[in-house]
């Protein structure tokens, strides 16, 4: 059993101020696979207290200077990758091949694109020919991450903070620790200088809620559930930090009765993609009555035929969910969908074969409407939605009759409808056809899906405070 006990704090791997030992366990295996510490307030005040100390000369260094660290740490990033794979496969169940190419693959991926943007970020602007406008970091961030997309999450906000200036504090997901962990170590091989980048675990009530509300942290950038979403806000508001959220999503994926043949099929696999715990899975299949009876059939088809299995064996299946409590939780969504809507695939229980482990079937819902439980609420498990449509107009609304607005998916080969429709959802993010998004594009919700942009000069934005100079050149 691994031993991940210590946090880094100002260059320095320390002890936890308190033993208070918590457990990771392997959802593959219900096993317990490490052990690390949550921290109390004497821990986040000494992560704070570093940060603090540092921003005055990290905030000096130059482009070029910060640009060569994030280089550096783009090949220690490389050439540890496979440590990094078998840790997020272990600590949330990513299958091993999905864990190095889309896991770790994501991480390099967006660092790729902050380095694009990076080169060409201009940090001062003329206003006028008189005035002009610095770009400067915003000071000491609290980065809080979720579980599920752990290295994409953790370098989305790390790498943008380091990079305009600012200093870190890092709190990884308690329930999947060991690749936040790992980063660290990254960060100090890079040779990052101390108290630049610093790391703590704790839960939300804990190191969480410390951290949005020290007054020593002037913005917190988080990940996660939009109800932990709400409880920072409110803690954040009493030292008026920035809080940048990105948070849960239900999208639709609006298929026309002009779309791809494999449309249907392509929606399922990819709402079971992650055993659906992206918060951008398309959860909601909308579509048209031409071609409804063809798509229920193609999803169930691929829910019958998606394997399901442990972490560390090789193939394209899909691992567990992460713990527990989110199998619970899925399970008893299935059970409100079966007394709601009609079950085509999966349903309560592990797949056959599978007696321990947080293992769901990929199930599918048929005559979903969008006032049910399984239509509104995130589910963040292999569970799809089929809701049938008539008209281009119910479509959309359907589509934007949701608290989240993250991404939506259309599939139509009639390009004035595709520009049409993706005009009016609500929504940050709209994929069409398949089409995947280039580096660096900026990732955020609507509405109860957050506030914040991630990815390449987007991202690089949300770390920095605008001033405008007057007289910068005389008349
Ligand atoms: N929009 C996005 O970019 C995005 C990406 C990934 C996940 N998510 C969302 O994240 C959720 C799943 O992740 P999760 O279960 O880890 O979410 P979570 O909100 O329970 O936890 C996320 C992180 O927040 C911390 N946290 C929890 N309560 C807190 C509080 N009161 N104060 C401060 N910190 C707190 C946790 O310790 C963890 O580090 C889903 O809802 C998913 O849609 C969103």
């Amino acid at each position: 059993m691994l031993e991940k006990r210590d946090f880094y704090i100002n260059g320095a791997w320390v002890a936890p101020a308190k033993a208070n030992d918590f457990a990771v366990i392997d959802p593959s295996t219900e096993e317990q696979c490490a052990v690390i510490s949550l921290g109390d307030q004497a821990d986040t005040d000494a992560a704070v207290n570093a940060a603090r100390a540092a921003f005055e000369s990290w905030s000096q260094t130059s482009r070029e200077e910060r640009m060569a660290l994030i280089e550096k740490l783009a090949e220690v990033y490389d050439a540890r990758q496979e440590e990094m794979a078998q840790a997020m496969s272990m600590e949330m169940g990513a299958p091993i091949a999905l864990s190095r190419a889309q896991q770790v693959g994501a991480g390099s991926w967006h660092i790729g694109g902050f380095l694009k943007a990076f080169k060409d970020f201009s940090f001062e602007k003329d206003f006028t020919s008189t005035e002009k406008t610095l770009l400067e970091p915003i000071g000491v961030c609290a980065l809080i991450t979720p579980w599920n997309w752990p290295m994409n999450q953790i370098i989305l906000k790390a790498i943008p903070a380091v990079a305009t200036g600012c200093t870190v504090v890092l709190k990884p997901s308690e329930v999947a620790p060991l690749s936040g962990h790992l980063f660290a170590e990254f960060m100090h091989e890079a040779g990052f200088p101390a108290g630049v980048f610093n790391m703590l675990n704790g839960d939300g009530p804990g190191v969480g809620s410390q951290l949005s509300s020290h007054p020593e942290v002037d913005m917190v950038s988080f990940t996660g559930s939009t109800r932990a979403g709400i409880a920072i806000s409110k803690a954040a508001a009493d030292t008026l930090k920035r809080v940048s959220l990105e948070l849960g999503g239900k999208g639709a994926n609006i298929i026309f009765e002009d779309a791809d043949p494999k449309a249907a099929k392509q929606g399922a696999i990819r709402c079971f993609r992650n055993s659906g715990q992206s918060c951008n899975a398309p959860t909601r299949m909308l579509v048209h009555k031409s071609r409804y009876d063809e798509a229920v059939e193609a999803a169930a088809d691929v829910a019958n035929n998606t394997h399901v299995g442990p972490a560390s064996e090789e193939g394209k299946h899909i691992g567990p969910v992460v713990s527990e409590v989110q199998f619970n939780k899925i399970q008893a969504l299935i059970e409100k969908g079966m007394s709601e809507a009609r079950l085509v695939a999966g349903g309560l229980g592990r797949p056959d074969g599978l007696n321990r482990g947080y293992y769901v079937k990929p199930t599918v819902f048929a005559d979903v409407t969008n006032d049910m439980t399984i239509a509104q609420e995130e589910i963040f498990g292999p569970v799809l939605s089929i809701i049938p449509f008539d008209t281009e107009e119910e479509a959309v609304a359907i589509a934007n009759d949701t608290p989240y607005g993250l991404t939506n998916y259309v599939q139509t080969t009639d390009d004035e409808k595709r520009r049409r429709v993706a005009r009016r959802l609500r929504s940050g993010m709209v994929e069409t056809n398949g089409v995947g998004f280039a580096q660096g594009s900026p990732f955020g919700g609507y509405k109860q899906s957050g506030n914040g942009r991630e990815g390449g000069a987007f991202g690089l934005e949300e770390f920095l405070e605008v001033k405008a100079v007057s007289g910068w050149a005389a008349e």
